[in-house]
């Protein structure tokens, strides 16, 4: 007999383009949540939209500022809608207040509207949240937001290199995949052809038009956040971040234990993608592709771009897979010398 089931959660509203800042209240309104809402922001996006977001929401919303990610942060912003008596909550900024917000929602049983202001990660839409703690970092089951309101005229005036993290997010999907079918193949992974080819031909599409995401043009805002939502509806369908989270994730997670907030998320998925396709498949393989396409967009490519030195990317590599139980190239570990030998070959150092 058959007995398997899914469950794909999405959201109901996804509303990208030039000013829909100001539509937000209209987007409330047709998802039918009423009430008091609690804004979950960072310092950045409250000060740049935070007002105009309120006014928005009318019925005096509460605010709660979060400086940085972690089941701490995600308490505090527990204890706050508590408190004020919040009926839903509204993720506002990059990834870290929307990911707290997230996990916040799904702790109440709350309602989430998310408002990026940055195309900076693919976690705007995803079902998933991604938290650190110690040594580790978990993602964790959620439930997506119910609408997502993505102002290209917010983003497009933010830091051009939040975009080109977003553009290396997705290019970094190319490497998860393969983490992915390597891990079905070997361990049994549950995998997902149709959430595979998703989140492949995102970034296949982002590859492509790499020529075309230029610093300045909204319409770079547009494509990059596209592609965003098209990545994150695929951890959806998988019901994991496998999709877009393989080695590259883990070696970029471990660089935020070393030193948080050094570099972008983004950027340092790139770079770990490089790496990790060259694991993959050697010399000949498809990690300059990666790097051209990372150096056309205008994101790093090298560890010092991001800020770190040759020995730092080295550790990193070397202690990646003890970051969480997710089976990938890395398996339970790669030697010092072959790290070593992935990162010159691929011009990550040196
Ligand atoms: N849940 C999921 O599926 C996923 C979660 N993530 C998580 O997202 C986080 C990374 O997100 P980021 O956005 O890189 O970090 P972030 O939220 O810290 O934002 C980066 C910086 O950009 C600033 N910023 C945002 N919008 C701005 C604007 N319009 N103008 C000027 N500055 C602005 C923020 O103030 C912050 O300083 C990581 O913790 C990562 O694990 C990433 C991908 C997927
Ligand atoms: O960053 C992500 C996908 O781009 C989320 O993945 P993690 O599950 O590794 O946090
Ligand atoms: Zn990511």
């Amino acid at each position: 007999m058959f007995e398997k089931s899914t469950w794909i959660k999405l959201p109901r509203n996804v509303v990208v383009g030039h000013g829909v800042l100001d539509d937000l209240g209209a987007v409330i309104d047709d998802l039918a949540v009423a009430g008091r809402p609690l804004v979950v922001t960072s310092p950045t996006p409250n000060r740049l939209v935070g007002d105009r977001v309120r006014t928005q929401l009318g019925a005096d919303p509460a605010t709660v500022t979060v400086a940085s990610a972690g089941f701490d942060a995600v308490e505090r912003v527990v204890e706050t809608a508590r408190a004020e008596e919040v009926t839903y909550l509204v993720g506002l900024g990059g990834g870290k207040p929307i990911d707290t917000a997230k996990m916040a929602a799904d702790r109440l049983g709350l309602g989430l509207v998310s408002v990026p202001t940055a195309a900076s990660h693919d976690g705007i839409v995803s079902g998933r949240s991604s938290i650190p703690e110690g040594d580790t970092r978990h993602s964790v089951a959620a439930d997506p937001p119910l609408a997502v309101v993505a102002d290209t005229e917010v983003i497009a005036a933010g830091p051009w290199e939040l975009t080109t993290a977003g553009c290396a997010d997705i290019v970094s999907n190319y490497t998860a995949v393969e983490d992915w079918q390597l891990a079905y193949r070997l361990q049994d992974v549950p995998y997902s052809e149709y959430a595979g080819a998703l989140s492949r031909m995102t970034a296949e599409l982002l590859v492509e038009n790499a020529g075309s995401i230029k610093e300045g043009l909204e319409e770079s805002a547009w494509v990059v956040m596209k592609a965003l939502v098209s990545s994150g509806v695929a951890m959806s369908i998988a019901g994991s971040s496998r999709p877009a989270s393989g080695a590259e994730h883990l070696f970029s997670h471990r660089l935020d234990r070393i030193a948080p907030d050094r570099a972008l998320h983004g950027h340092q998925v790139g770079v770990g993608a490089i790496i990790v396709a060259y694991l993959h498949e050697g010399e000949r393989g498809m990690w300059r592709d990666i790097r051209d396409a990372l150096s056309v967009i205008g994101a790093p490519t090298t560890g010092a771009e991001l800020g770190f030195d040759d020995e730092t990317v080295i550790e990193a590599l070397t202690t990646a897979h003890r970051i969480r139980d997710r089976y990938t190239i890395l398996g339970d570990g790669i030697s010092e010398a072959a790290a070593r030998e992935a990162v010159t070959v691929t011009g990550v150092i040196g």
